[in-house]
């Protein structure tokens, strides 16, 4: 089967944070805070959810759960569902885990709310590599726990850990836990596998547990490999992994994701204290991702791959002054345009008033991102094009100050 990755889909009255929640999200403001353009005449490249219609054989296993008549309450006992998440796990990085080790959550925000709680005590910190996904940080704050960043070097739009002010940072004995992105949101870096060992030694040499943040994983440029960070440390119990097929298939919306729990004791807590409840249409559509979802991932990387070399060359033909690099994994794009703005500018509230253009910028990922724009990709090739059209038009003429024509 062709899966049509060029449909434009209607999402208007559906309750999309996507259309209708980007004031409150990216702006802090109210709905009535007012553009130079209609909301539906927007180019929407901010949150990360797709604009690709959810694959039909997901969409088939919640109609076929619908069916069923009744959506009482539920949770995961059908052990079909482990063996399809093992099977994948096995098929596509090799790595297995046993059944007990599995626990659901109403996705990976929530996830990481309740294990910094459960992991941590109260005065502890948190550490995390910046640029970083926001949540990482509202994670720390949720629990009142001082929040500590280990800056990205970037050298010219490459980034890599800087392993000393990592470890400097992870031998704080207050500092107990690292919730490390892997694959890296926003900066899109597969961590080899030499740098996920140095990450994991330096956190257990200094009994820091890890939060491996994995939502990514699937989502990787052609010929790119990822490595679960627990696969290299089968030995310890604490790395927990996060891992969903909501950001792979563009489900974010069922809520619900994979926690592995190695750890006896925090499992015990987690089973305690985490609702248990689950939607009987996430968990048949989670289920369906991992048995059914093959054929579409496989030809939606094929898509996101020739987006990211579109984007390059577009930006290497008409933004030559901006700094970008196609990603090991995400859709997104990070593209650094810090030669094109003063530092001060709004870049989100520019683009959103002068190109009609949403997006996130460095300043939505905690620090270390200054100067920098995220682009999501995962959207029909027409709208990336409008949507670069009038970026590149606002900033290279963006001292006329006149919004750009829709
Ligand atoms: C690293 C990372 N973890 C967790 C999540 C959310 O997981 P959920 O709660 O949906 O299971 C996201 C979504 N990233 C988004 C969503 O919008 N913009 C982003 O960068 C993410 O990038």
């Amino acid at each position: 089967m062709k899966y049509d990755f060029d449909e434009i889909i209607d999402r208007t009255g559906t309750n999309a944070m996507n259309t209708d929640g980007f004031r409150q999200y990216i702006f802090n403001a109210t709905e009535d805070m007012k553009f130079p353009f209609k909301d539906e005449e927007f180019i929407r490249m901010w949150i990360a959810d797709m604009e690709f219609a959810t694959p039909p054989e997901i969409r088939e296993a919640v109609k076929e759960r619908l069916d069923r008549k009744i959506m009482g309450y539920s949770q995961v006992f059908d052990p079909a569902y482990y063996e399809a998440v093992s099977n994948w796990m096995n098929r596509y990085y090799d790595w297995s885990f046993p059944k007990e080790h599995l626990e659901t959550s109403h996705g990976i925000i929530p996830a990481l709310y309740e294990l910094v709680e459960y992991i941590c005590k109260p005065n502890e910190k948190v550490l995390i590599v910046t640029p970083s996904y926001g949540f990482f940080k509202s994670a720390a704050e949720h629990n009142h726990l001082e929040l500590v960043c280990s800056d990205l070097i970037n050298e010219q739009g490459h980034y890599s850990i800087d392993f000393a002010d990592f470890e400097a940072k992870a031998s704080d004995e207050q500092v107990t836990l690292c919730i490390f992105c892997n694959p890296h949101n926003p900066s899109g870096r597969v961590w080899t596998t030499e740098e996920l060992q140095r990450v994991g030694e330096i956190c257990l040499n200094h009994n820091v547990w890890v939060i491996s943040d994995e939502i990514h994983c699937d989502l990787l440029r052609t010929g790119r490999k990822h490595t679960p960070l627990s696969k290299l440390f089968p030995d310890t119990d604490r790395i927990v992994t996060c891992m969903s097929p909501s950001k792979t298939f563009n489900m974010a919306g069922l809520m619900f994701s994979n926690v592995i729990i190695a750890n006896e004791g925090l499992r015990t807590i987690w089973q305690t204290r985490h609702y248990g409840f689950k939607n009987p249409l996430s968990i048949a559509a989670t289920q369906a991702a991992y048995e059914h979802g093959d054929e579409w991932l496989k030809q939606l990387k094929t898509y996101l791959d020739d987006n990211f070399a579109f984007v390059d060359q577009y930006v290497k033909r008409y933004l030559p002054q901006a700094v970008f690099h196609i990603p090991e994994a995400t859709y997104l794009a990070w593209i650094d345009i810090a030669a094109y703005v003063p530092q001060n500018v709004n870049l989100p509230l520019f683009f959103a008033e002068q190109a009609g253009v949403l997006l996130e910028d460095g300043h939505m990922f905690v620090a270390n991102g200054g100067g920098c724009i995220r682009l999501n990709l995962a959207c029909p090739r027409s709208v990336i094009e409008e949507g670069l059209r009038r970026i590149s038009t606002v900033l290279v003429h963006k001292n006329e100050g006149e919004p750009v024509q829709v």
